[in-house]
């Protein structure tokens, strides 16, 4: 293994085929009158135009590009343009509203380009705060200067007239969505900081002042895994090392999973955090917030003003001029991985960030990912551990009920109905965790075996139970595809035999909610998914209501599993883990042993004696058994030996190449091809040759559910036990799919280090 290869990602390539050079070229900074721009198009490659009044590297700049104007940015200033000079358009507008963007931003960026094989521009531009990127908010009248100017201009109105300001000065509609409320300028974050009540610290147990001791020593880059279980007070690490550098005047970037379904958190941070950065001085990004707030605490961040970032996956790409440390909590959340446009691995970026940037990571969880737990073990990240629950001398019992033998009352066993009883007599909370929204996941006709197929889809609908048009009334139901959302009423009869009788088969969270309230009638039962948190805030409510007590039985999916410091919490009672047992996918073990780990681990935080039980047909599976001993380590040894002797990532590196069309040949014929290409050796690159020894492929298959939508789905893995191999072949293959996708006549994706095969 190659010194620099550190967890996903390997080394910003220096080799000659990377496109994109970031040294200024001879046209010098100042007064450079060509510029090659990256643009937010699907082609590879940059863009000449010419810039009459000069432009630098990092610039962004309004082009038009076909019949459209685009927002790019400048990745070169070349002595000449890569066409002929009078093909070359003048750019509409260079952008100076921002400074132009840094060198170890510009660099990150061809980094992600390079190893997920996209072109720059789509990674760079998707990157920034809508406003920025649309040439529409530097038009017209009222957008003159750009939303940085008005946001700007705004502040410092806001600034002045401390009282009377609201009101009087609101902006025009199109102008309020790209400005936030609180706009606090540098100087009064210092006024507010001396303001703050003063926050009380918990006492340190040992393990925990042992990692903030083991955090603090470190310099420069070191990745670290700060392993601790459920309700270990990992979160009281994370701020104590926050605080430290913040104190040394260097900036923080916390990522977590989510940030709208646990807005605890964000209090917790922010009034700890803001006792020393300033009020305002912790920015916030995540997909929840309207463009103009997400413009305004990325603006904070890139300006220093915030020295804390905490956000998704989608704040991985700020700039941050003084960063000190990043924090990944909840490192092995598949949330981690963007699954569409760029499929990039926010984790193993901020790996790549904080090697690039000379700073310590530390990546957070009581259920690290295999590779994350491997890098461990093997001593390439140091491994720091918080093996007891911070508050409760005991964590929770964990207990199969094996479920071949008894006779289940709607699928519940008799047990865990007991063990919801007693809690309800105890006045604790019970929570139901079963991963499987809707009413049934299949609607079934018994007379001739009819199933509820979509017509679009290779899938089941799922039943739904509308909720009831008036308060008390009757729910109505409906069929809905969960692959493509199609939607159609239950039929009155079999569409096949014409039987009235058809009959729901299994159950989803809704029907458990229903049965739950038939069988402790005088019970709070509320439901938490997807659906029952369709509409914005909504979510937040319901959590509210649990945490506030006005809950007794909580039925949810994997939403309710982890992040949450319930107070109350004694029971868990776990329906259908099973159906991840044997999955095809190699990671669904993984999955499931962190997904059983984080909803046990929401039950007894408070210290009292709390328990789980979990439903199974196999409770003598291997994984099983880790979980009751509650032995993480004891599942990893058991899970990476598997991995290896199967060759499988940590020990493999991955790539997938997906194709859809409507035709199912089609989508395979291309993968044939894609794959034939490899086998045509015509000796031009010979160290292209010699790599493709090291690169397997597999065969072209179709996806599980291979028809969505009525487009048709396969897909061809590639593999390597050499990343520098795999990117290297990447790096060629990429060159000539869009080429052959082109000719088939397919859309196509690659993605690298992928999560779900
Ligand atoms: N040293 C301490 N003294 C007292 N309480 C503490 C201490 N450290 C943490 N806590 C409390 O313990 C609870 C659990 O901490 P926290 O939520 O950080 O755990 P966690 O490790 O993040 O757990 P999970 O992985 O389950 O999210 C919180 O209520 C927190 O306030
Ligand atoms: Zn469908």
């Amino acid at each position: 293994m190659a010194p620099w290869s550190v967890a996903g990602v390997s080394q910003l390539s220096t080799s000659p085929s990377v496109p994109v050079s970031l040294v200024p070229s001879p046209g010098g900074e100042e007064g450079a009158t060509w510029v090659r721009v990256a643009l937010d198009v699907p082609l590879a490659g940059l863009f000449d135009y010419r810039a009459p009044a000069g432009a630098r590297v990092g610039q962004r700049a309004i082009v038009s590009f076909g019949r459209r104007e685009m927002v790019g940015i400048v990745i070169e200033t070349p002595v000449a343009p890569a066409v002929a000079v009078e093909q070359v358009k003048d750019v509409v507008q260079m952008l100076d509203d921002l400074p132009p963007f840094p060198d170890d931003w510009l660099k990150l960026a061809a980094f992600a380009a390079d190893y997920y094989q996209r072109p720059l521009g789509e990674v760079m531009l998707p990157a920034l705060p809508g406003p920025l990127r649309k040439p529409a908010a530097y038009q017209g009248l009222r957008a003159a200067g750009g939303p940085v100017a008005r946001l700007d201009a705004r502040a410092a109105r806001a600034a002045k007239p401390k009282r009377t300001r609201r009101k009087k000065d609101q902006a025009p509609d199109d102008e309020r969505a790209l400005t936030s409320e609180e706009n606090v300028s540098a100087s009064e974050n210092a006024e507010a900081t001396s303001a703050l009540p003063p926050v009380s610290l918990p006492t340190l147990n040992a393990s925990q002042q042992e990692a903030v001791e083991a955090l603090s020593g470190l310099s420069g880059f070191k990745p670290v895994l700060l392993h601790g279980v459920t309700g270990s007070g990992k979160t009281e690490v994370y701020l104590r090392v926050a605080e430290r550098v913040l104190r040394e005047g260097r900036q923080v970037m916390l990522l977590v999973p989510e940030i709208n379904l646990t807005p605890q958190l964000e209090q917790v941070f922010r009034r700890r955090l803001e006792a020393i950065a300033g009020t305002g001085g912790v920015a916030v990004l995540h997909s929840g917030l309207a463009d103009g707030e997400r413009l305004q605490a990325w603006l904070r961040a890139v300006r220093g003003q915030a020295r804390v970032l905490l956000g998704t996956r989608l704040s991985l790409f700020t700039p941050l001029p003084d960063l000190g440390l990043i924090v990944v909590d909840e490192e092995h959340d598949p949330s981690y991985k963007q699954q569409e446009g760029l499929r990039y691995s926010a984790r193993d970026l901020a790996i790549w960030r904080a090697r690039d940037r000379g700073v310590p990571i530390i990546l957070g969880s009581a259920t690290p990912s295999m590779e994350t737990w491997h890098h461990a073990q093997t001593g390439r990240y140091l491994l720091l551990s918080l093996p007891q629950r911070a508050l409760a001398a005991e964590p929770p019992r964990i207990r199969l009920l094996d479920t071949r033998n008894v006779k289940l009352q709607q699928g519940l066993a008799p047990p865990l109905l007991q063990a919801v009883a007693q809690r309800l007599e105890k006045g604790e909370q019970s929570l139901i965790f079963l991963n499987r929204r809707g009413y049934a996941p299949v609607l079934h006709c018994d007379a001739c075996g009819w199933v509820s197929g979509c017509p679009r889809c290779s899938a089941y609908m799922v039943l739904h139970r509308q909720p009831p048009r008036v308060p008390g009334g009757p729910g109505r139901h409906e069929l809905r595809c969960h692959h493509c959302g199609w939607q159609q009423r239950v039929p009155m009869a079999c569409p096949d035999c014409g039987n009235q009788d058809l009959q729901p088969m299994g159950r989803g969270t809704q029907r458990l909610e229903e049965h739950l309230g038939e069988l402790f009638p005088g019970a709070r039962i509320a439901r938490i998914d997807a659906d029952s948190t369709r509409r914005k805030g909504s979510a937040q409510e319901l959590f509210a209501r649990m945490h506030a007590g006005d809950i007794d039985i909580l039925v949810g999916t994997q939403m309710v599993a982890k992040g949450h410091d319930f107070q109350n919490l004694g029971f868990v009672g776990v329906l259908n883990a099973d159906a991840m047992l044997f999955s095809h996918d190699f990671r669904a073990p993984e999955r499931l042993f962190a997904q059983l780990m984080q909803v046990a681990g929401r039950a007894g935080r408070a210290g009292t004696p709390a328990e789980v039980y979990i439903q199974t047909g196999y409770p003598e599976q291997p994984l099983y058994q880790a979980l009751v001993r509650h032995d993480y380590a004891g599942f990893a040894r058991y899970a990476l030996r598997e991995r290896e002797s199967a060759g499988l990532p940590p020990f493999a590196y991955q790539a997938l190449l997906t194709a859809e069309a409507r035709e199912l040949a089609q989508a395979q014929a291309f993968l044939a091809q894609a794959r034939a290409w490899t086998e045509r050796t015509d000796g031009t690159d010979s160290s292209q040759a010699a790599d493709m020894s090291r690169i397997t492929l597999y065969d072209p298959v179709p996806l599980r559910v291979v028809r969505v939508a009525n487009v048709e789905r396969a897909q061809l893995l590639v593999e390597s036990d050499s990343r520098p191999a795999l990117q290297g072949f990447l790096r060629a293959w990429a060159g000539v799919l869009p080429g052959l996708a082109a000719t088939a006549r397919v859309r196509w994706h690659l993605e690298v280090d992928p999560l779900e095969i």
